[in-house]
């Protein structure tokens, strides 16, 4: 199948667009990608809508005008994304912008987790099937919904020495652990470039800390990094997953907002390590290697945090001839190949699902 795989992440910077070649199962071709940013005007919007989404849950206002608003002009670009792309396209895999997850937090609790996107419009303004909802069935089915990704890594990696860890630092932190045997054990790390961002633009007036420059030029404070290391989160074993502002008060109590710019960010970036370091502890073996995905990769004081808390090396995934830009796009067109074929998104050692289970939504292509 011909599938391009639109991501728009949490990050909430941009949409991600990739023209993958495959049948679910094997890629037969990752061919070009591109990346829309969002104005700042959207991605005010969007942030907005995060803090206001588990109000507007609660109370079952998800059709607000505001709400509505911000999925057309999300679509509107996702389907400029499309164009930009320029390839015929049987399936299109369509993530839209979480706005709120929560999982269920334990057995015969009932979770929900929310992407805005508007499918028949994108489905109309294309002309191309789309395929979207990919995680409500797996929350349904008691499953924590996230992270959708490790099936895409484990056919990627296929061929590299095991096991081998594949961390995607975006807005939040996931990692993918393959095992010998292509087993899997994958989770959210913790928060990644979220708050990161979010200290960037209270500090900097900044999308982001560019090239971690704030973060470099500050140390760690000990006492807060000290807190937020007790976090239960990271004892937690998995399978386990994120809302993007999950940390956000865990942050604020243990004091990190006192901090001097400089040294705020260098404590978030060494929380983001800190994160992954009690990631580790969870798999069944040490990976023999590290390989980063996500924007966090481009940012030396992560990855330098990385560095000393890992035992095994850290290396961008294009070292194993991967995009780590498009990663997360082109795993969202296998998905809806996947979806289409009805084999199964999630497994017991990814989102804790209780069996191999398939999910997404389809839209049937428009003349
Ligand atoms: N040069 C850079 N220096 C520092 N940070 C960077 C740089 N480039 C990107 N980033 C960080 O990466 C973020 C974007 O990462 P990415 O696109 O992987 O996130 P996402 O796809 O939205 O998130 P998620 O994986 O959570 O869905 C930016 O918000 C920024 O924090
Ligand atoms: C609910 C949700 O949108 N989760 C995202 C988020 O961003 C990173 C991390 O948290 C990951 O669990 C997931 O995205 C990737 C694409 C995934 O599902 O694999």
């Amino acid at each position: 199948m011909r599938t391009i795989g639109l991501m728009s992440g949490t990050s909430l910077d941009g949409v991600d667009a990739a023209y993958v070649e495959t049948d679910g199962e094997r890629i037969d071709r990752l061919g070009p990608s591109v990346t829309i940013p969002y104005p700042s005007s959207l991605r005010r919007e969007l942030r907005a809508l995060l803090d206001a989404a588990p109000a507007l849950h609660d109370e079952g206002r998800l059709a607000e005008p505001a709400v509505l608003e911000a999925a057309r002009r999300l679509t509107e670009i996702h389907a400029q994304a499309v164009a930009k792309l320029n390839r015929p396209a049987d399936l299109i895999g369509f993530h839209g912008q979480t706005v709120l997850h929560r999982p269920a937090k334990g057995p015969g609790q009932s979770g929900h987790t929310w992407q805005i996107g508007d499918a028949a419009l994108l489905a109309r303004l294309t002309g191309v099937e789309v395929v979207h909802d990919f995680r409500s069935a797996d929350v349904a089915a008691g499953g924590q919904g996230a992270p959708l990704v490790p099936v895409f890594h484990r056919v990627l990696a296929e061929s590299l020495p095991k096991p081998v860890a594949i961390l995607n630092l975006g807005g939040v932190g996931n990692v993918t652990w393959i095992g010998p045997d292509g087993e899997l054990v994958a989770f959210d790390t913790g928060p990644a470039n979220g708050p990161l961002d979010d200290w960037a633009r209270r500090s900097l007036g900044a999308d982001y800390d560019r090239d971690g420059h704030l973060a470099l030029a500050g140390s760690p404070d000990g006492a807060v990094l000290g807190r937020l290391m007790a976090h239960p989160y990271l004892d937690t074993p998995p399978p386990k997953s994120l809302d993007r502002l999950d940390f956000d008060a865990a942050l604020r109590e243990a004091g990190a907002g006192a901090l001097s710019p400089a040294d705020g960010a260098a404590t978030l970036a060494a929380f983001c390590a800190v994160c992954v370091g009690a990631a580790a502890r969870h798999f069944p073996d040490p990976p023999v290697q590290w390989l980063v995905a996500g924007g966090g990769r481009r940012n030396p004081a992560l990855m330098k945090a990385l560095a000393s808390m890992l035992e095994a090396p850290v290396r961008p995934v294009e070292v194993a001839g991967w995009d780590g830009d498009a990663l997360e796009a082109q795993a969202f067109g296998v998905l809806a190949a996947r979806v289409a074929r009805g084999l199964p998104l999630t497994f017991p050692g990814t989102t804790g699902a209780p069996h191999p289970l398939t999910g997404g939504r389809r839209v049937p292509a428009y003349a």
